[in-house]
């Protein structure tokens, strides 16, 4: 049987006038129907160039891209546009449109492809209750939590009825329970709709929870690929055994007495924001201003007296000049704080 994707000796160059990147290099994939393929790999090895190579929207500086036998690189813009209808997306971020309702989040590319309100809505609601959101047809995104909100985006992506759907590190920005909750969703789908997915990921329990075949990417070049089960049992290469035996550790969402421990020995805070605060970039820019990481133990959204709050939980580094700088940073950007000194349940 042809696969439904087959990348080629691709490689990608980034050229600027000072330097040149070479992203991708020499690159040859199959990903067959009905396959969940992760694609792994550290930070900067290439796993997001690659998955824009295989929807052209990223053009490879050599080889080729076939979807169903047909090479993109061949296709006028008209007939590319058509085949990237085929190939749906969905990002850490969600990129929901903020100034629409949930229901017109997920029309919109109905909308857009000139089918008629009435019937893009129709469908929409129809995807709701696939995603097990019907009741949230006309809040407003920021009145979700993250998981919800990647739901709606699942929704979207799937309006069009694509062959493909590419997720790059849709669970990254979520909580261990709701990243469980949200992979279980993509497998249904996968099941049921014969959809096949491409996933990217940093997280070795994403992948080892819902692929089928992995491919490890590092420094741009694939260095090992086959199924799950064989790359995860027996990593061949060095790096391969680093970056998925090295992060078994760190599976905290499979093992929820590891992930108690983990919780009774860190300091946290509790962040509250309202439904006009946006914490990601704030969350995003803290990371990035102190240089340390901090750790997302807990997230959701609840309906106080008609309006949303949200809570999030951070797990922050011991070092009390660092919490001092962090708990200051975050009161300057408008956020109510505690410090939590029970449990996270
Ligand atoms: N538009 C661009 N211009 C120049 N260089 C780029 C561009 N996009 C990516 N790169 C470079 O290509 C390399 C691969 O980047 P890419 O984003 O694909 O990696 P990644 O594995 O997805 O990393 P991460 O997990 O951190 O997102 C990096 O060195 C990056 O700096």
């Amino acid at each position: 049987m042809k696969p439904v994707i087959e990348v080629k000796n691709v490689s990608k160059i980034f050229k600027s006038k000072t330097s040149n990147v070479e992203a991708l290099k020499d690159i040859n994939l199959e990903i067959q129907k009905g396959e969940i393929f992760g694609i792994i790999g550290m930070s900067g090895a290439g796993k997001s160039t690659l998955v824009r190579c295989l929807n052209y929207l990223e053009k490879p500086s050599e080889g080729s891209v076939l979807i169903e036998g047909e090479d993109l690189g061949k296709l006028t813009e008209k007939e590319l546009r058509k085949k990237r209808t085929e190939i749906s997306m969905i990002f850490q971020h969600f990129n929901l449109l903020m100034q629409k309702k949930v229901i017109d989040n997920i029309a919109f590319p109905l909308i857009i492809q000139g089918v008629k309100k009435r019937e893009a809505r129709k469908r929409a609601e129809q995807l709701l209750e696939t995603v097990g959101l019907s009741d949230k047809a006309n809040a407003y995104p920021v009145q979700l939590s993250g998981g919800q909100k990647q739901r709606v985006a699942i929704a979207r992506a799937l309006a069009v009825n694509p062959k493909i759907l590419l997720c790059d590190e849709a669970t990254s920005a979520l909580d261990p329970q709701t990243t469980e909750s949200i992979l279980e969703l993509l497998q249904e789908i996968n099941y049921k709709y014969g959809i096949t997915i491409v996933i990217i990921t940093h997280e070795m329990a994403v992948v080892r929870k819902i692929c089928t075949h992995v491919a490890i990417v590092e420094k741009g070049r694939i260095i090992e690929q086959g199924t799950m089960v064989d790359i995860f049992n027996h990593p061949k290469s060095k790096k391969a055994r680093e970056l998925i035996i090295g992060q078994k550790e760190e599976e905290t969402w499979t093992g929820e007495r590891r992930l108690k421990e983990r919780l009774e020995q860190t300091d946290k805070i509790r962040i509250v924001f309202s439904e006009n605060s946006a914490f990601e970039p704030v969350i995003a820019n803290m990371v990035l201003k102190f240089g340390t990481p901090v750790n997302i133990l807990k997230a959701d959204t609840k309906n106080v007296g008609g309006v949303a709050k949200g809570e999030m939980i951070l797990g922050i580094p011991q070092d009390k000049n660092i919490q001092i700088n962090i708990k200051n940073y975050l009161l300057d950007c408008g956020l109510e704080i505690e410090e939590v000194m029970e449990d996270v349940e």
